[in-house]
């Protein structure tokens, strides 16, 4: 904070030219300023605090070295720009982050033209960066530089490595920041970060690889161009000092650090002397996660987004416990350990998501059998798909939207080898305040034309640990989606049963029009049909739990008593449960009316899940709506 006969700055700050006209005495305390903006919104407006606290010092660096937007700023995930967002245009907007209508969580371009390229998903920013950093000297435009920021959890998707490939050969002037914190949501995992550890250790020899050079180039015994001299130079000099090979310079990109990423004029300094240099380039930084906010830096994964929190006390404000049904995924996390205690063929794979789908609970009771492989769903898919193929029983559990990342694994490695994986899709349908990026709306739809997939959704608790005994039972590849969020039953442990594959069920009969839900929409409906009950209609449901084999034996019963039928399905409206019920329809020879009630064709925005629900149409009003329609004929 500004002391007291200090000025306070950062509300003169309308964009990053402003921030540039200040002298680089004023940038520490810009940082200090814009660390406490983002602690006191989030603390009230929950979001990702940890990792914009440790990107403070890089933002205001990289916002004064370069000359953005010409420059073009890349964040991978997105979710450490916060400090980005306020030095560009949306400090005020800045209290309605994530809100509905407010500002995205996320770097986007239709948001601000500072935005460079979308975030949300992990890895991109590399490839993103390379294609504008080719793109520049293709059109001439050689004076724009190219910056990606790319966390070490990011670093270990399979893309970021694509990119670094490719970024070794193809003409560019691209410039990586890896922002190493030693931290995903959970601990880093794998041989990278090992590595990146290992290259810290050794911060003796790069400083002083970084001094010489510097040195030479100050006395013009090596030039800027000359990118085969500095790499001569570079591998003559580890050579002197050790015998150590570097990654990225493996790769042909040069590589300086590790520095002090919350040394911010030494940053300045650092960024100034790389940020014209010919050839792709990596600068990294070591931060702290939650810098700046004790129990942040001290417990990390719980701060990633810890929900509102007292700013002053450091503690989470967390609802006062009453018995309430539990989350999904802690159903998921405790029956994955039920069943593997029983049988130890089973095995637990997630791609960087542990805490987030309580992976952890399997971690902790049997260590070996459990796999946290880093952001890396695609390698998930098919590293179960190994293991299945050697007999073991893989619960591999991706977030839904992460999923899409895994297709051709889906399809080429999984389904048409028919392999024994029980694939677990957390926080399928609207997520929430994360948006547009990270809604599980398309699962359902762009997973029903893969042959051999059994796809099935749990309308509550009982059904989800049913469909997973039932899954560990089947021979090939199940998959089982559910929400984010609570679940519906506070007495959630039943004795599993099987659920006989492709087979729905009856909830209420009716005569005046059948609903056909999949999943946790199931309860809406139900709660929509008691609120037409009341007004005298009479509406059959079926949970449908399997959308593939769908059960035709139901969908025969319904076809022929009903002329009015109602799909329900938190998932893209094209390619789910209704076009497969209008295609059995039509295949059939029954002619009903049908509505089908989905997400619409278009990308859905951030904000609270019963205003999105709204949005789309299918919350419990609006289902009610459409009954009152349908029977009426004007839905
Ligand atoms: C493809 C994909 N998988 C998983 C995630 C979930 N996720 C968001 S942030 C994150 C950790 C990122 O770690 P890092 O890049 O090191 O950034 P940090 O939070 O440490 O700053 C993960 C796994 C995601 N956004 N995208
Ligand atoms: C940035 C990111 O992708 C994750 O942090 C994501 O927001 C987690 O979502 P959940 O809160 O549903 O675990
Ligand atoms: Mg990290």
């Amino acid at each position: 904070m500004a002391s007291s006969n200090e000025e306070y700055i950062l509300n003169k700050i309308d964009s990053p030219a402003d921030l540039r006209l200040l002298p680089s005495g004023k940038l520490e305390q810009v940082c200090a300023e814009l660390r406490q903006y983002i602690i006191d919104v989030l603390s009230e407006n929950p979001g990702h605090l940890g990792a914009s606290l440790g990107t403070v010092e890089l933002t205001v660096a990289l916002h004064y070295v370069f000359n953005t937007p010409i420059d073009r700023l890349l964040w991978d995930v997105g979710h450490q720009a916060y400090g980005h967002k306020i030095l560009t245009g949306r400090r005020d907007a800045f209290h309605s982050l994530r809100k509905y209508k407010g500002i995205s969580g996320f770097p986007n371009p239709n948001e601000s033209e500072y935005d460079a390229f979308i975030a949300g998903h992990a890895s991109n920013s590399i490839s993103a960066a390379l294609g504008m950093s080719v793109a520049s000297l293709i059109k001439g435009e050689d004076q724009r530089h190219v910056v990606a920021v790319i966390g070490d959890g990011a670093m270990t998707g399979g893309l970021a490595f694509e990119a670094l490939n490719n970024a070794s050969t193809d003409p560019n002037n691209l410039l990586i920041v890896l922002n190493d914190n030693n931290m995903a949501i959970d601990h880093s995992v794998g041989g990278l970060s090992e590595y990146l550890v290992n290259i810290t250790t050794s911060q003796t020899y790069n400083k002083m690889r970084y001094d010489v050079y510097r040195g030479l180039r100050k006395l013009n015994l090596i030039s800027e161009d000359s990118r085969g001299s500095i790499l001569r130079f570079n591998n003559s000099l580890k050579a002197l000092i050790t015998q150590q090979h570097n990654l990225f310079e493996g790769f042909s990109i040069r590589y300086f650090g590790p520095v002090d990423g919350h040394d911010v004029n030494y940053m300045v300094k650092v960024l100034n002397d790389i940020k014209d240099m010919k050839g792709p380039k990596l600068l990294h930084i070591r931060t702290v996660k939650g810098k700046g906010f004790k129990p942040a830096e001290e417990s990390a994964t719980e701060w990633h987004a810890p929900g509102k929190f007292n700013k002053e006390t450091g503690k989470r404000i967390i609802a006062p416990s009453t018995i309430e049904p539990p989350l999904f995924q802690d159903v998921f996390g405790h029956t994955l350990v039920e069943l593997a205690s029983k049988d130890e063929r089973i095995v637990g794979v997630t791609p960087a998501m542990p805490t987030g789908c309580s992976m952890t609970y399997m971690m902790k009771e049997f260590p070996n059998r459990a796999f946290d492989v880093g952001i890396a769903e695609a390698h998930s898919v098919t590293f179960s798909a190994g293991m299945a193929k050697e007999g073991l029983i893989p619960f591999c559990n991706v977030y839904s939207s992460f999923m899409q990342r895994a297709y051709d694994q889906l399809i080429h490695d999984l389904a048409l080898q028919k392999l024994h994986v029980v694939l677990c899709l957390d926080r399928g349908g609207l997520v929430g305040e994360d948006g547009a990026t990270h809604h599980g709306v398309f699962d359902l739809a762009y997973m029903r034309p893969i042959p051999n997939l059994v796809i099935a959704s749990p309308m509550n608790e009982h059904y989800l640990r049913n469909l997973m005994f039932t899954g560990y039972k089947y021979d090939g590849p199940f998959v089982i989606r559910y929400p984010r969020g609570k679940g519906v039953l506070v007495d959630w442990k039943n004795e599993m049963t099987l659920m006989p594959v492709g087979k729905g069920r009856k909830l209420t009969d009716g005569t005046d029009v059948a609903i056909l839900s999949i999943g946790a929409s199931g309860n809406d409906v139900s709660k929509a049909i008691e609120l037409v009950s009341a007004e005298g209609l009479s509406v059959a449901h079926y949970d449908m739990i399997y959308l593939k084999p769908i059960d035709e034996d139901l969908l025969h019963e319904v076809g022929k008593n009903f002329s009015k039928i109602i799909t329900v399905e938190n998932g893209v409206i094209q390619g789910g449960l209704g076009s497969a019920v209008l295609e059995f329809m039509s295949d059939n020879g029954y002619y009903p009316r049908i509505k089908r009630i989905g997400i619409p064709d278009k990308f859905i925005e951030h904000g609270s899940v019963p205003e999105l629900n709204k949005l789309c149409g299918i919350d419990v009003e609006s289902i009610a709506a459409c009954i009152r329609n349908l029977v009426s004929f004007e839905c």
